[in-house]
């Protein structure tokens, strides 16, 4: 599957937490590719809320997380989350309309480094950085039956890291 510039990444699942429309308890994110990365729009309500009127810092890092998946539907890798690291730099407001953007920064081996931030009016108010590790299909298919779309049609688009280590296309 190409997704061309603008265009929507399907969700990893229907049940997925961050991006899954099937899932009540989800956030529904909308993402799109923009680049070799992808951006979603979000606003968090009072499901989401930790500190009164403030969103909890795990359902943002959560947010970020997906959207680092949905980086990997743009490259064709399925790779999951071995590392995350967040900085919160100033408060997440409930009610707000949130952009949130990630990329693939560099790969190497089965390794990729990956870098998200959620803005509020174009202010930056979070900051990720995640390790990526790529993954046979078997990490999936041993825990649930992941046969059909919307996975084979992505997957099956799967790029081999280039012989020099530099990743997936696009990369740096
Ligand atoms: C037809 C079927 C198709 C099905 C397809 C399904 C498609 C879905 C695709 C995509 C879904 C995306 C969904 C997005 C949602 C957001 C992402 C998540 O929530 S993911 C869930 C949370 N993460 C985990 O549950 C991982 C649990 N951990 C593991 O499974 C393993 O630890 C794993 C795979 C990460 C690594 O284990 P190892 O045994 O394969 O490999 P080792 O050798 O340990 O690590 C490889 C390299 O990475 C480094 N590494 C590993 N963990 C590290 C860490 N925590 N910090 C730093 N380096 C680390 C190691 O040092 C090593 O580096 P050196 O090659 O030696 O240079």
């Amino acid at each position: 599957m190409t997704i061309r510039e603008g265009q929507s990444i399907p969700p990893h699942q229907d049940n997925c937490f961050g991006c899954g429309p099937r899932n009540p308890a989800g956030l529904h994110l909308r993402m799109q590719r923009n680049g070799m990365g992808v951006v979603a729009d979000l606003v968090l309500d009072e499901r989401h809320e930790g500190a009164p009127g403030l969103a909890h810092g795990g359902v943002v890092a959560a947010a970020l997380d997906d959207l680092f998946g949905g980086v990997l539907v743009v490259l064709g890798v399925p790779a999951v989350t071995a590392n995350l690291s967040v900085d919160y730099r100033a408060p997440v407001r409930l009610g707000r309309t949130l952009t949130l953007s990630a990329t693939c920064t560099r790969s190497a081996g089965r390794k990729l480094w990956m870098h998200g931030t959620v803005t509020d009016a174009n202010a930056i108010t979070t900051e990720a950085t995640a390790l990526f590790v790529r993954v046979g299909l078997e990490h999936f298919s041993s825990h649930a039956d992941v046969a059909g779309p919307p996975f084979g049609d992505w997957i099956g688009q799967a790029r081999t890291p280039s012989p020099d280590g530099s990743g997936a296309s696009g990369v740096r």
